[in-house]
């Protein structure tokens, strides 16, 4: 892929993909006690054959308490406790790495809510098994929002549609935090500089996808607003997207003119 960055290669061009490895489904939580069993439930439903690695950042209500409970009458589920709040990134970056080491050959982000449908995911890994990179969209054809406010439906949209003009990548849900990636395409993505820490972290990983020339494939999902528990997003979240998105779309224009390689 040339994104007209200076950066014109296509590790899709002629690519033949191997078989796809064992797969980590990857499920970050702060304060989701409500959610966590019927979502551990779902995702062993949906796709026996996978494990499953809850991150959690010790929630004030729990949630890390009833996941070890899960993991103590299952082998494949296992829980990572982390020390406190540090934001949606420092948790899935925490998971990848606990996944790599522990040799999945597919890792998977999943949110806890339920607004990821689990029974979505046979269709995300067999997608992958033609790409180096899927993202559920709900702004493809055939993807949808369930009950979010017009308000947050509005954000999200807008945050795509900036991202994405600003950015240059052709990709419509950059926001999305339902994605299946093949361990090789993470290790290819400079993970080490990584310092996003809210919502943008997708956007981060999003525009290094199309930058490092992988082959991306948007899957129609359907993302249904929580029922229990709060939504994390908050002004700082929506703060830090503003600026780092501004910020690489500013350093990518400055960098093109300097003839300099991105991220
Ligand atoms: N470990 C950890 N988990 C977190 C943190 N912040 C949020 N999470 C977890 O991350 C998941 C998503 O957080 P929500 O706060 O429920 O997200 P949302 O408002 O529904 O946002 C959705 O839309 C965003 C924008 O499109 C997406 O970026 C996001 O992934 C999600 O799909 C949930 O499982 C939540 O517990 C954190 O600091 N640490």
């Amino acid at each position: 892929m040339n994104d007209g960055g200076g950066v014109p290669r296509d590790r899709a061009q002629g690519r033949r993909y191997g078989p796809l490895g064992r797969a980590l489904v990857i499920i970050p939580t702060y304060n989701e006690a409500e959610n966590i069993k019927a979502i551990v439930t779902r995702v062993r439903e949906a796709v026996p054959e996978a494990n499953i690695l809850v991150a959690d950042d010790n929630s004030p209500d729990g949630t890390g308490k009833i996941a070890d409970e899960l993991a103590a009458h299952d082998d494949k589920v296992h829980v990572l406790h982390r020390k406190g709040k540090e934001g949606l990134g420092a948790a899935y970056l925490a998971g990848f790495a606990w996944g790599i080491e522990h040799d999945f050959g597919v890792l998977v982000e999943m949110d806890a809510d339920g607004s990821h449908q689990p029974e979505e995911l046979p269709r995300l890994l067999t997608a992958l098994k033609g790409a180096d990179l899927v993202l559920g969209s709900r702004w493809v054809p055939g993807g949808r929002v369930v009950n979010w406010p017009k308000s947050r439906e509005f954000l999200s949209r807008g945050g795509s549609t900036y991202s994405r003009l600003l950015l240059g990548v052709p990709i419509r849900d950059v926001t999305g935090g339902f994605r299946a990636f093949r361990a090789e395409t993470l290790e290819g993505l400079g993970l080490t500089e990584v310092a996003s820490q809210g919502y943008c972290f997708q956007v981060d990983l999003a525009r290094r996808a199309v930058a490092a020339g992988y082959h991306v494939v948007e899957v129609p999902i359907t993302f249904v607003e929580r029922e229990l528990g709060d939504s994390k997003m908050s002004r700082d979240i929506v703060v830090e997207a503003l600026w780092r998105v501004t910020a690489w779309g500013v350093g990518d224009r400055a960098n093109r003119l300097l003839g300099r390689k991105r991220p």
